[in-house]
């Protein structure tokens, strides 16, 4: 605990030791006053990682959680062409894969029978999408395995889902409970700035419907993780205003179980690549993914529990920092793992329990199993240690995006084409 304050922030600018103050103080700090954490200096930087270490610890303890889960990005055929987005294909491409339902569900089985409590379900939005594949593919995987939790279909494909059906957003969510959906992922949130969407992502689901989605889907029950992409072109004031607006819905509705930073890995995003805007960076640098963290568990604390890092993004070393400057969650196993792997991150896409364990371990924390909801299922407080089935395979056997692409075992129907 940190106890004597006033030693701690002596050398501190006067103004940011009165906002960590505030912090410390469990007071609510305003976009303002988070902007000017995001531009510190010296060693006001290390003391911002200081005070959202010790409200991590405060809210949730010295627990690292983590979920073993199975990402099933089924298609990569999608009509939007978001300016970062590497993963998707447009239909006429030789490079468009489109897992059929039995693969689907194959995959989650297999992901059921190494341990998995979750599969992680996000695609590319295909053409002429039937509008109740979404719900095929939720009653497929329930029918077969109905304890897997289905966490899956971001607002943008909710919204498609629902206009492909001819329904409202509210019928289509309730369509897919019925259908088996448990948890939505909070992406397609990026910066909820519309300026900014119309810039990078032109024909990206807008700021209101992304609201009206995630409030619909909490007020039936249906939690959702949140997000936001940074590192591109938006600026400090665009991030805080956006943790704002999350910390209002969050307000409202109570239905984020977790914030997640998502760096923009720029090598193969388009926007970058091409160089579509003036100023384009290459994702957040060291230290400005360690603030990104740090100010997001300050200005969240009193609203969002969980802030999981990116190991996808970050690496492994990363990761580990990152739990020491406000992160309680080591996010998925993801066993597959296609979005970040094409924009060129180079982590893998399998970490396996056991690793993770090992990481939190060496970092003096306490790694446990959790579900979707962060209810603890296994902690991991002694020497003991387990065998999961999952730390005995080797990355190799779950196949690959790069196989998908190049030998589209898969292959896309062109429903324009028939
Ligand atoms: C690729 S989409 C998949 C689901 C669905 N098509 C959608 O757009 O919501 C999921 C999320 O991945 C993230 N993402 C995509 N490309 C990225 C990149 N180059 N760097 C970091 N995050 C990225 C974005 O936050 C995006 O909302
Ligand atoms: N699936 C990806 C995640 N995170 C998902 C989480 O592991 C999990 O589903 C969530 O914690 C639900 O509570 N993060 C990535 O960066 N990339 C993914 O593909
Ligand atoms: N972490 C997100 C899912 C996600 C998937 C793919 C990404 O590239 C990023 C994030 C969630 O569980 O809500
Ligand atoms: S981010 Fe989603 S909607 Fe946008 S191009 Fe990629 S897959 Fe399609």
């Amino acid at each position: 605990m940190i106890t004597n304050i006033d030693s701690l922030f002596k050398n501190a600018d006067p103004i940011i030791a009165g906002i960590l103050n505030d912090a410390l103080s469990e007071k609510e700090i305003s976009a303002d006053d988070g902007l000017k954490l995001f531009k510190v200096q010296g060693i006001d930087f290390h003391l911002v990682g200081l005070v959202a270490d010790e409200l991590r610890k405060r809210r949730v303890g010295d627990i690292v959680s983590y979920v073993v889960n199975r990402n099933i990005n089924f298609t990569n055929v999608c009509i939007k062409q978001c300016g970062f987005c590497a993963f998707s294909r447009d239909f006429r491409e030789e490079e468009g894969y489109f897992l059929p339902n039995e693969e689907i569900v194959r995959r989650a089985k297999e992901a059921y029978q190494l341990g998995a409590t979750e599969v992680c379900i996000q695609a590319g939005l295909p053409p002429d999408m039937e509008g109740d594949l979404y719900e095929k593919i939720c009653r497929d995987i329930k029918k077969e395995i109905p304890d897997i939790h289905i966490h899956g279909f971001s607002p943008e494909e909710i919204l498609y889902g629902a206009t492909r059906s001819n329904v409202s957003i509210e019928e289509f969510l309730k369509r897919m409970k019925e259908a088996g959906v448990n948890t939505l992922p909070g992406t397609s949130a990026e910066i909820l700035d519309q300026k900014l969407r119309d810039k990078i992502s032109p024909g990206r689901i807008s700021v209101e419907n992304w609201e009206t989605v995630i409030k619909s889907a909490h007020k039936m029950g249906i939690n959702t993780t949140s997000t936001m992409m940074f590192g591109h072109v938006e600026t400090l004031e665009d991030r805080v205003k956006h943790i704002v607006r999350l910390r209002e819905i969050q307000k409202e509705t109570g239905g984020f179980t977790e914030f997640v930073p998502l760096n923009f890995i720029h090598t193969e995003a388009p926007m970058y690549k091409h160089q579509l805007h003036e100023g384009i960076r290459q994702g957040g640098s060291g230290n400005d993914v360690l603030l990104t963290h740090a100010v997001s568990r300050i200005m969240l604390n009193n609203s969002i529990d969980n802030l999981q890092m990116s190991w996808v993004k970050e690496g492994q070393k990363m990761s580990q920092l990152l739990l020491m400057w406000g992160a309680n969650d080591f996010g998925g196993t993801l066993i597959n793992e296609s979005i970040s792997t094409s924009a060129g991150s180079e982590y893998g896409q399998l970490l396996k329990p056991k690793e993770i364990r090992r990481m939190v371990k060496e970092i003096g924390r306490i790694p446990a199993e959790r579900n979707t909801h962060y209810e603890i299922l296994k902690k991991f407080d002694g020497e003991e240690e387990i065998e999961d089935k999952l730390d005995n395979v080797t990355d190799k056997q779950f196949g690959s995006y790069v196989e998908l692409i190049k030998i589209n075992k898969y292959n896309y129907k062109n429903p324009r084409k028939q």
